[in-house]
């Protein structure tokens, strides 16, 4: 959508920036999509101590404010001070990481309840698609016990960002779940 569209948008919907938190385990591949988004490049990566924070344009006419937050165990504890008028989550798993899945698992459920997310919908990206031994969406699905999170509108894709796979995917479903909970608001 060009600028008119985006004005009018604007013109219709009041708020066209949005916030989007994104978290998920260490190594999941969260600064990696940033910058994929942000850029169109694959970036050499650090861990991320802290965050990360860049707008991005959907093609809707939606602007995203995406905050990367670092996923180290010691660091999770923080997560909860960036959830404040967040639109959506992403939560992004390493989708080879069998000997993780459950703590991926785990530790997003008890975020939903400890920070009563309950409302916000969740894009779970199943990221690093083009590695072979990755699980598919349904397998992460059933590993993960999404059918059991009640509540949340969520959606789950699998990604590469490495590839830029699933990225114009996981944009296009925030900005109509957001655009549609704002239009339902006014
Ligand atoms: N093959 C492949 N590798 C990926 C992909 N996404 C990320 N990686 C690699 O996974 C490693 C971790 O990526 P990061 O983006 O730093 O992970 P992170 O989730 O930001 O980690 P923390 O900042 O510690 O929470 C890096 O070596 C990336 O190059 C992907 O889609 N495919
Ligand atoms: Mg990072």
């Amino acid at each position: 959508m060009g600028k008119i569209g985006s004005k009018f948008r604007s013109f219709i919907f009041g708020q066209t920036e949005f916030r989007i938190v994104m978290i998920g385990l260490d190594y999941s591949g969260k600064t990696t999509l940033l910058y994929k988004l942000k850029l169109g490049e694959t970036l050499k990566t650090i861990p991320t101590i802290g965050f990360n924070v860049e707008s991005i344009n959907t093609k809707k006419g939606g602007s995203l404010t995406v905050w990367d937050i670092g996923g180290n165990e010691k660091i999770r504890p923080l997560w909860k001070h960036y959830f404040v008028n967040t639109q959506a989550i992403i939560y992004v798993v390493d989708s080879t990481d069998r000997e993780r899945v459950a703590c991926a698992s785990e530790v997003l459920k008890s975020e939903i309840e400890k920070c009563e997310l309950h409302n916000i919908p969740l894009l779970i990206l199943a990221n690093k698609c083009d590695l072979p031994e990755h699980m598919s969406k349904e397998e992460l699905t059933k590993e993960m016990g999404l059918y059991g999170i009640r509540g949340n509108i969520w959606y789950i894709i699998e990604t590469s960002a490495k590839e830029g796979i699933g990225l114009e995917e996981a944009l296009d479903w925030l900005d109509s779940v957001i655009f549609a909970r704002v239009s339902s608001e006014n």
